[in-house]
This record gives structure tokens, C-alpha cells and sequence, in this order.
């Protein structure tokens, strides 16, 4: 046992019914019970069975299953947001609310000293009346928080904000740098719509984040101090870092199928494209993408979702596309090996959204990174990456934030050209990165810490 610190906790994790919520909150268990506490993790029925295999600990992690009740307009059986369009969230968070007197009723019978949540802002009310700490865990950049989600961003409840409030930051904000443009801004409005009923997002996360006892993020100092410095000054309450919690390395190998295509190609030669587990492209921005990777000349591997429209991937494509590309890329519809790929030696490029959990992946690897983000949180991760960090180059877009063939390719030659001097520059940047965030025990000691300031609170 490498703990550190002297009490062992029982804690509930109560995180938004979502896989890219689940996951990264089964990564902080892994590393609490490798530390020797007791975790409880509320989750709805089929997401336990897809989640068992990342539960390392199944003596110490114990899943409690809760059950989603019927909501007006929610399909039936709904029980995460991968069983719905986005647009029906609302509905889902609505019935999640409606679950407060089950979550009560088995908190009260578990009797944990800690709750992990996110959405669920009620939780620090049930902490009162049943006697444990709450702890608001975000698996999103502090920098997203810093700049949508502080109390010193007034949001009216009567009316949407406009262009001008979404793009001007909240007073005192730490950066000139992670900023959004213009076309951007407007990735913030749904700060004001209903996410539940008769609460908006940004109500809704605010509320929790002011009641709760400490509020907690996967990020560490080195990358995002003085967002967290901000949020810690806005609510006036600890702002715990768990250091980036990456999963550890697979220990089983990758499919064949992957391993003989990757080996057909020369070191670093191979750009791989993934946008995360929700992102839906529109059918010509996909095009556009596809066409751009293309042009390169490179050999590529894609994984999308279909995107609007399209019932599969390859009814998406562009005329003539697959025959073009025969023995040179593959497309594929689904989810692939993510951390196994980045790792393989013939690949040398990841073209991605800068989803949180991509990112850390993106930085850890010894790939060139290009950004194409589409969401708000995205968008400020790329800006650390590509502004801050200079560690990566971002797609140019338009005004209207669209990204053409030409950008796509321009951006994955200006890192692939051997003798590209800004790939060499931000190659240089990264290494230098990755040495800090690689050394021995760097995401270890962080976790050891914030089990020590757990203690404490
Ligand atoms: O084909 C794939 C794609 C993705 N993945 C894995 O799925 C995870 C995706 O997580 P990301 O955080 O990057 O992206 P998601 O889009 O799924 O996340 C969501 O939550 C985090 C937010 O920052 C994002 O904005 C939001 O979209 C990564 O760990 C990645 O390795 C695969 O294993 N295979």
C-alpha cells in the first residue's frame, strides 16, 4: 500500500450519468482504493455492466445501482446521456433530480465520509442532514470553470446573454491568452437554459459549487495554478488538484487488426484522428475533415461517430473516397484503442477535439498534436495547448467557425514536414512538457496530496 496518509475513507462517487463523466470518476477510485479507502459508486444499471472492466479494485469498489425514474418526453429506459440526443438532457437531469430520496435513502445506509458530484447540486443538502463532506470533482479544465462557472459571472435569469457579455471573461481573470474569439463566444449560451426544472446550467453548478465542502479538479498546478487560485478566491473555499489520474497503460495487447495495419508504416509516419466519445460532426465539416487528412498524402487511421445524417461512417465519405485511400487509411465508425494507438511507434500526428481527457493523452504521447475543438471547454483547452503550453497548432477556422480541407491539411504539414521549423518548436515544448508531467511519481504525489487535504478538511 504506497498511501501516505493515516485515516482510510469510505467516499460515494454521485457523478452525472454520462460515460464521460463515469469514466474519469472510476479512474480516481482505481487510484483511492490502490490507496486503500472504500468507495461507493452510484451508477444506473447498464452503464455497471459496460464500467466493470475498469473497475480494478472490485473488493474495495462497490457499485450500487439507481434506478432512472420516467420523465415526460425522456424514451423509456433511458438511463445515460448515450441513450439520448443531446437536446433531451434537460429531461435527463429532471429525472435525475427525482432521484434524491433513493440517493438519501442509500447514503443513509451507507454512512460515507465523503460524496463525490457534479450536476446533482443538491448533494451538500443531504450532506447536512446526514453527516458527510461534499466534494464537487470536475472533469473539465479549471480554466472552462474559471471562465463560465464563478459567481462573478452574472448571468440574468430573464434573458440570454449577448455576444458582447458571453465574450468579455468574468472580472479578474487570470488570462489574456485562454480566451474565446468572436465566432466562439456563443459555445456559452446554454450557461442560461434550463438544465432541469426551473434551473439553469449555470444556477445549477454554481449552486453546488457554493454549498459544497471543497471543490476538486483533475488538472495540476503546473498546467492551470492560477485558474484554480481564481476559483479557490471566488467561492472562498479549497480547491483540491488530483494531478491528471490517467488510467494505466493497458496491460493487455492491442487486437491484431491493429497491430498488422500499423506495421505496414515507417515510424511516426501515421496520423491518427479521434474526436472523443460525444462529439457529432456535421456531414460537411466530416467531409472536410476526411478530405483535409487526405491531401496531406500521409497515411491515416479516422475514428468518428456518423456524423449528422449519415447512418454509418461509410455512407458519409466522399465519393470515391475509399477506393482512393485503399491500403493508406481506414476509417472506422467506432471507438478504437485511443491510448494504445497514440503509443504505437508507426503513429506520429493526433488530430483531435481537446476533449479533457484527449488532451492529457495528446500531451503524454510522443505525437504532434492538431486541434479542431468544437465545445467551450474544448476551446480553452486548445488554447492552453496551442497559446500557453505552444505545444500543439490549431486548425484556422472562419467566421463562422467552420474549417476547410486546406486548413485542415495546412495545420498537419506545418507539424509533419521533417524540416518544418514550427514543428520542431513545438515538438521541443513538448518534450520539455512531458519530461515534468512523466517524472517518477509526479501523478502518484499528487494523489497521495489531495488524500492528505481530504484529510484535513
Ligand atoms: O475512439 C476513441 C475515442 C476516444 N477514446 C477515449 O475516450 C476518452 C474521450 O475523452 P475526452 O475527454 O477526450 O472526450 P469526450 O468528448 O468523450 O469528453 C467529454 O467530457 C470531457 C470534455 O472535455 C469534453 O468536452 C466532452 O465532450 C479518452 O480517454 C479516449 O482515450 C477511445 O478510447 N477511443
Amino acid at each position: 500500500m504506497d498511501s501516505q496518509s493515516s485515516s482510510k475513507h469510505h467516499i460515494a462517487m454521485f457523478p452525472w450519468f454520462a460515460f464521460g463523466h463515469f469514466t474519469p470518476y472510476l479512474h480516481i477510485s482505481n487510484e483511492l482504493a490502490k490507496r486503500g479507502h472504500r468507495i461507493s459508486f452510484l451508477l444506473p444499471k447498464k452503464a455497471q455492466l459496460q464500467l466493470q472492466h475498469l473497475n480494478l479494485y472490485p473488493d474495495s469498489i462497490t457499485f450500487h445501482v439507481i434506478t432512472v425514474p420516467q420523465v415526460e418526453g425522456l424514451p423509456h429506459g433511458t438511463e445515460t446521456v448515450s441513450d439520448i440526443d443531446n437536446s433531451l438532457q434537460p429531461l435527463l437531469v429532471a429525472a435525475m433530480d427525482l432521484t434524491r430520496d433513493q440517493v438519501k435513502g442509500l447514503l443513509h445506509q451507507l454512512k460515507p465520509d465523503f460524496v463525490f458530484f457534479d450536476f446533482m447540486h443538491w448533494i451538500p443538502e443531504l450532506a447536512t442532514d446526514l453527516g458527510f463532506e461534499s466534494v464537487y470533482y470536475i472533469i473539465i479544465s479549471a480554466a472552462s470553470v474559471a471562465i463560465a462557472l464563478v459567481p462573478g459571472r452574472k448571468v440574468p435569469k430573464d434573458r440570454l446573454l449577448t455576444e458582447d457579455e458571453l465574450m468579455e471573461p468574468p472580472l479578474g481573470y487570470p488570462s489574456t491568452k485562454i480566451l474565446f474569439r468572436k465566432h466562439e463566444a456563443r459555445s456559452l449560451i446554454f450557461l442560461s437554459y434550463e438544465f432541469g426544472k426551473g434551473i439553469t446550467f449555470y444556477e445549477r453548478n454554481t449552486i453546488g459549487m457554493k454549498q459544497c465542502d471543497a471543490i476538486s479538479f483533475r488538472t495540476c498546478r503546473e498546467l492551470e495554478g492560477p485558474f484554480c487560485d481564481y476559483i479557490q478566491n471566488q467561492y472562498g473555499k479549497p480547491v483540491l488538484l488530483t494531478g491528471p489520474v490517467l488510467p494505466e497503460p493497458s496491460q493487455s495487447p492491442m487486437e491484431d487488426m491493429w497491430v498488422n495495419w500499423l506495421a505496414k508504416f515507417e515510424p511516426c509516419e501515421v496520423v491518427f484522428c479521434a474526436f472523443g466519445s460525444q462529439l457529432t460532426l456535421d456531414m460537411k465539416q466530416f467531409q472536410e475533415l476526411v478530405l483535409g487528412i487526405e491531401l496531406t498524402s500521409l497515411p491515416f487511421l479516422v475514428a468518428l461517430k456518423p456524423p449528422v445524417g449519415a447512418a454509418t461512417i461509410e455512407d458519409a465519405l466522399p465519393e470515391g473516397f475509399l477506393e482512393r485511400i485503399s491500403g493508406k487509411g481506414m476509417v472506422c465508425g467506432t471507438m478504437v484503442p485511443q491510448t494504445q494507438i497514440l503509443n504505437h511507434p508507426s503513429v506520429g500526428c493526433f488530430v483531435n477535439h481537446c476533449g479533457f481527457g484527449s488532451m492529457w493523452e495528446s500531451l503524454m504521447s510522443h505525437c504532434q498534436i492538431v486541434l479542431i475543438p468544437h465545445l467551450g471547454d474544448q476551446i480553452l483547452n486548445t488554447r492552453i495547448l496551442s497559446e500557453e503550453l505552444q505545444v500543439a497548432v490549431e486548425v484556422d477556422k472562419d467566421e463562422n467557425g467552420w474549417f476547410s480541407k486546406e486548413s485542415v491539411c495546412e495545420a498537419i504539414k506545418m507539424v509533419m514536414d521533417t524540416d518544418s521549423k514550427v514543428g520542431q518548436f513545438l515538438r521541443g515544448n513538448q518534450e520539455k512538457c512531458k519530461t515534468k508531467l512523466l517524472k517518477p511519481d509526479f501523478v502518484s504525489n499528487y494523489i497521495d496530496e489531495f488524500v492528505q487535504q481530504l484529510d484535513k478538511l
